[in-house]
């Protein structure tokens, strides 16, 4: 159990540090005692087969988890402790300074207004700004998440993009107000493996271009082990193992781990055995 952020990212740069988190849905104990640290300028991956607790973390940590969840342990955000935050601060900390996108990037956009329109509400609402500075603001967003003509796009709706292009406008959308942390929730779970790779390739460079620390949630080890600086393994609830992504991928120490990595095309493996 050792990686890059072993000794933890430091809580007051604006990491992320969660300590014996449990989370209980009337009799069922969905998490139970997770540890999990997120650094600033690094994608720290969660993974774990199905209805291992994996979108319940990322949910918790946004304060989303369903109603008459019952919560225990603790999630450090920078200064703040995020269990039992008040209504009022924990808004101004969702979208502002921690975002969240997920597997299907129309669930984050109204299908009837214009991205456009949707971008620079957000950003209004968040940093208000004056409409021309936002409209701006919009298009120099679109233009980093490489969205081909920005201007054009913010005219047009969500039906008129195709999926890869979607997930570009919502992950534009959650950085609109440049929060320091973003939970990526199977961000390419829905694309095509070529345009996988394009998110994937965005996602590391807004981690080392903007220093965001990125929580990758991925029932995917190939899309772990091309992304994540580290990889802890969730299953039923609690968390089995932790390490570097070489050391989780070459040398997983929990059979759990094993029989996941055993279950990788030979190539991911091979891969990463000479990276
Ligand atoms: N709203 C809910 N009410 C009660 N139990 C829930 C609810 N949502 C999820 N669960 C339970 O919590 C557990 C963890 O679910 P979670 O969605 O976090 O798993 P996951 O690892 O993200 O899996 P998947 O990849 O399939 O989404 C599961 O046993 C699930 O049945």
């Amino acid at each position: 159990m050792s990686g890059p952020n072993s000794a933890g990212p430091d809580a007051s740069t604006g990491g992320l540090v969660i300590s014996g988190l449990e989370l209980r849905i009337g009799s069922a104990t969905v998490l139970d005692g997770v540890d999990f640290t997120a650094a600033p300028g690094q994608v720290s991956g969660l993974a774990g087969e199905s209805g291992s607790g994996k979108t319940m973390t990322g949910m918790t940590i946004m304060g989303l988890q369903p109603a008459g969840a019952v919560l225990g342990g603790s999630i450090r955000f920078g200064d703040s402790e995020l269990i039992g935050l008040a209504d009022k601060q924990r808004n101004r900390l969702r979208g502002r300074h921690i975002a969240m996108v997920s597997q299907d990037p129309s669930t984050a956009l109204h299908p009837m207004i214009s991205i456009g329109a949707q971008l620079t509400d957000h950003l209004r609402h968040h940093l208000r700004i004056r409409r021309t500075d936002a409209l701006q603001r919009a298009t120099d967003l679109l233009g980093e998440v490489r969205v081909p003509d920005p201007g054009a796009a913010l005219r047009r709706y969500p039906h008129q993009f195709s999926g890869g292009q979607l997930q570009r406008i919502a992950i534009a959308s959650a950085l609109a107000c440049e929060p320091e942390l973003l939970i990526a929730d199977e961000p390419t779970t829905a694309l095509d493996v070529t345009v996988q790779a394009g998110i994937l390739r965005l996602l590391r460079r807004l981690c080392d271009d903007r220093g965001i620390g990125i929580v990758l949630i991925t029932h995917d080890l190939g899309v772990m082990s091309a992304l994540a600086d580290t990889i802890t393994v969730l299953r039923s609830g609690s968390v089995v193992e932790h390490g570097s992504r070489y050391q989780v991928i070459n040398d997983p120490q929990h059979p759990y781990t094993r029989s996941l990595i055993d279950a990788l095309p030979d190539r991911i493996a091979a891969e990463e055995g000479t990276s």
